[in-house]
């Protein structure tokens, strides 16, 4: 894989080996997504920007048949399918992959698994304290995954009451989403199962972003042999 161009608007104008501490790479940063998909006619678009920034960057990559592999958080459903209509209409393949930890992945599908004999659950996401946005989009769509295989159902005392608002989490499709945010955490999702007298918990930790490459990897890879947008990774894993 060659990199062709790189978006940053504090760092523009200098070179993206340098800004990273990896040696002088002969590419200097830009600040326009429209310099940059002009740059070295590239196949693929890496996201990983902001929740405001990702949608006008994916519109403009498709527009210009560069394919979409985005980190991102933030877009909506309606987003995503809009943009599945786009890639589409261009006949490009793109992948939005909520995380790229394998890993995390493997969690996810092993929780939507759980869901089926263990209903109860409450997932546990903890995050960096820079992170613009929560809930996680790991823990959005490991609630999308359970609520495809769990069983309808409304947990907790019918009664119960919030002293402290906020202290029962968010609320999804009958269950509870907590986020955590804190220096030294990078990426932590813990999904608990509860069942009488037993509970299952199943958790992924990314220690740094390293653990992130392989899954983008496998995502430049198969964009190039598809067309539309696929919404997760664990779609083009072998599962
Ligand atoms: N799916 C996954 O596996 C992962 C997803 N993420 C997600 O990726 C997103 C980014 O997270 P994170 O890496 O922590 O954030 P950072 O703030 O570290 O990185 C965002 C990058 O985007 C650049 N950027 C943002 N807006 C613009 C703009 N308008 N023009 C040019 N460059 C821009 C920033 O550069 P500058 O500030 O110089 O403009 C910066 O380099 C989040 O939504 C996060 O949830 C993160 C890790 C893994
Ligand atoms: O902001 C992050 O750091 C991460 N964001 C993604 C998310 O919202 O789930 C993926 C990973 O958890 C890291």
């Amino acid at each position: 894989m060659i990199l062709t161009a790189a978006l940053s608007r504090t760092q523009a104008g200098k070179d993206v080996g340098i800004v990273n501490r990896i040696g002088e790479w002969g590419i200097s940063l830009t600040d326009s997504v429209e310099d940059a998909l002009e740059q070295g006619q590239p196949d693929v678009w890496i996201d990983f920007t902001t929740p405001e920034q990702v949608k006008r960057n994916v519109e403009l990559a498709i527009d210009a048949g560069v394919r979409p592999v985005v980190g991102t958080s933030g877009l909506t459903e309606e987003e995503i399918k809009q943009l599945d209509e786009r890639c589409r209409e261009q006949g490009i393949g793109g992948i939005i992959a909520p995380n790229f930890a394998l890993g995390a992945v493997l969690m996810m599908v092993f929780a939507s698994k759980a869901a089926k004999y263990l209903p109860d659950v409450e997932v546990i996401e903890m995050h960096h304290d820079q992170k613009l946005d929560a809930p996680s989009g790991t823990a959005m769509k490991t609630a999308e995954l359970i609520s495809r295989e769990r069983e309808e159902k409304k947990q907790g005392h019918p009664e119960e009451k919030e002293t402290l608002e906020g202290a029962r989490g968010g609320y999804r499709d009958g269950f509870r989403i907590h986020s955590v945010r804190l220096p030294g955490l990078v990426a932590h999702q813990e999904v608990l199962f509860g069942g009488p007298g037993q509970l299952l918990t199943l958790r992924h930790d990314s220690m740094n972003r390293e653990s992130f490459m392989p899954g983008v990897k496998l995502a430049v890879e198969e964009v190039m042999n598809r067309t539309g947008l696929i919404y997760g990774l664990e779609n083009v894993m072998d599962l």
